[in-house]
């Protein structure tokens, strides 16, 4: 499976406020972009985190759906994917209506009967992991399902378990012009954080768009 992780931030690299309310970094290009990315993609991930703080839908606006995915051949949206050791996204989010397909990647921890309404919900239940999700195990089992490129598009805490596993190959990121600060606000990489074997990027692309810039590394080896 090939992943690509995409995500705005400010310039001191955080992806919300310390209230982790939605937060509108990206201008009119980028959402542009960021569609593009969704559209060649098989599947669209985020953690529980996002799905509560921001409700999203993940899905394309309608010129990405029609020019992209035509193209590609893959009529539709790409599936939607979300991290959820114990099962917390509601059952009425938006990411469970009937638009497209939707993985919830849940651990032992979910109980049955919350896997049950879930799946009664209209999702896809894959268990993975005992506490927090396994990402590994997870993305076999998405790849199982059919999904080759996935993109993940946060929050914090799900990007930094994706480098942590070893299991990313590109990463987008859009600078805006605009520092948020707060020592509590989530930021590109959140987690328990990297005190050796970093991973190391190799920039790719440098492009400005709308204010800000988007940056593109491929990920090599962590050293
Ligand atoms: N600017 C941007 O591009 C984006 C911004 N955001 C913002 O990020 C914030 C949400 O980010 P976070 O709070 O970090 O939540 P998150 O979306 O990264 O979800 C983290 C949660 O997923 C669950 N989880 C289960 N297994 C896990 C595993 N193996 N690794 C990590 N998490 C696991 C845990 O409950 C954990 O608290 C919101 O404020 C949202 O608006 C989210 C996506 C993109
Ligand atoms: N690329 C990007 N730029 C921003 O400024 C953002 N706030 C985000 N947030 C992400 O987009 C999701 C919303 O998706 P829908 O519009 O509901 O399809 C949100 O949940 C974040 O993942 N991204």
């Amino acid at each position: 499976m090939y992943v690509v992780v995409n995500a705005a931030q400010s310039v001191d690299g955080k992806l919300s406020t310390r209230r982790r309310e939605q937060l509108r970094i990206s201008g009119e290009e980028d959402f542009d972009r960021v569609d593009r990315i969704r559209a060649a993609a098989d599947a669209v991930l985020v953690g529980v985190g996002t799905v509560l703080a921001d409700d999203p839908h993940l899905t394309l606006d309608e010129e990405a759906r029609r020019v992209e995915r035509l193209r590609n051949g893959r009529p539709g949206d790409p599936a939607r994917v979300v991290v959820d050791s114990t099962g917390r996204t509601p059952t009425d989010a938006r990411i469970l209506d009937d638009a497209a397909t939707t993985y919830l990647l849940v651990s032992a921890a979910a109980t049955p009967e919350r896997r049950e309404e879930l799946s009664d919900a209209g999702a896809e239940v894959i268990v993975a992991g005992e506490e927090r999700v396994d990402l590994r195990e997870a993305t076999d089992a998405l790849e199982d399902a059919g999904v080759g490129r996935l993109m993940v598009e946060g929050g914090g805490e799900v990007i930094y378990s994706c480098f942590a596993a070893g299991i990313v190959d590109e990463l987008q990121v859009y600078v805006g012009s605009l520092v948020v600060g707060g020592r509590d606000a989530p930021t590109l990489a959140d987690g328990e954080g990297f005190i050796e074997a970093f991973p190391r990027l190799d920039l790719t692309g440098i492009e400005r768009l709308d204010d800000g810039v988007v940056l593109s590394y491929d990920v090599g080896e962590r050293s």
